[in-house]
């Protein structure tokens, strides 16, 4: 399985269907499964029952796609700051796809979706991406660069760089 890591508007999801076209596999995306199961959007689970329960979720989200799925997983923005989700992903290619503040901002724009953000979109992510930027690389097998650059370029290279290491 590949699955896709990094802060929100990094391109997981975007990126994550490109590379499956390129490589003739499916995309699966936990986020989609979560709010698929819960028959609720995410904002609402967050607003409902919090944080901590929408991470229980999506782990059990991840769980069960790593068992059934296989080709491109991509996962939510903050899955990966839950210590059984990380074990969960030992021995899967993780590809961290990296942002920086400016362009991940303009990527989120002013959305309500995404709960985490809400009030301040820029200070919000500024501080994400300050506290779970030493996560996503510890959990990486390998990092890819997306500033500037076109979700299709940044697919190519996913594709590249697992094909020359395998
Ligand atoms: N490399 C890129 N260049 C420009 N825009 C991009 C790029 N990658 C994604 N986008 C755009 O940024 C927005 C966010 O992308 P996407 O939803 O794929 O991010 P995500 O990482 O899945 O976020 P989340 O964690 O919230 O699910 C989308 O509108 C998408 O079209
Ligand atoms: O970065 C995060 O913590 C999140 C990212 C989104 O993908 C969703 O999973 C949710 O909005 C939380
Ligand atoms: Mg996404």
């Amino acid at each position: 399985m590949i699955v896709l890591i990094g802060p929100m508007g990094s391109g997981k999801t975007t990126v994550g269907g490109l590379v499956a076209e390129r490589l003739g596999a499916a995309l699966r995306d936990t986020d989609h499964d979560v709010e698929a199961t819960a028959g609720r959007e995410i904002a609402e689970i967050f607003v409902d029952e919090g944080e901590a329960a929408f991470r229980a979720m999506e782990r059990a989200a991840v769980a069960e796609a790593l068992a059934t799925h296989d080709g491109v997983l991509a996962l939510g923005g903050g899955a990966v700051l839950d210590p059984g989700t990380r074990d969960l992903l030992a021995g899967h290619d993780v590809v961290f796809l990296r942002v920086g503040l400016s362009d991940a901002v303009k990527r989120v724009g002013l959305g309500t979706s995404r709960p985490l953000l809400l009030g301040n979109v820029r200070g919000r992510i500024k501080a994400l991406l300050d506290e779970r930027t030493p996560v996503y690389e510890s959990v990486a097998t390998l990092v890819v660069e997306t500033d500037g650059r076109e979700a299709a370029e940044v697919a190519d290279e996913v594709v590249s760089a697992l094909a020359a290491r395998a």
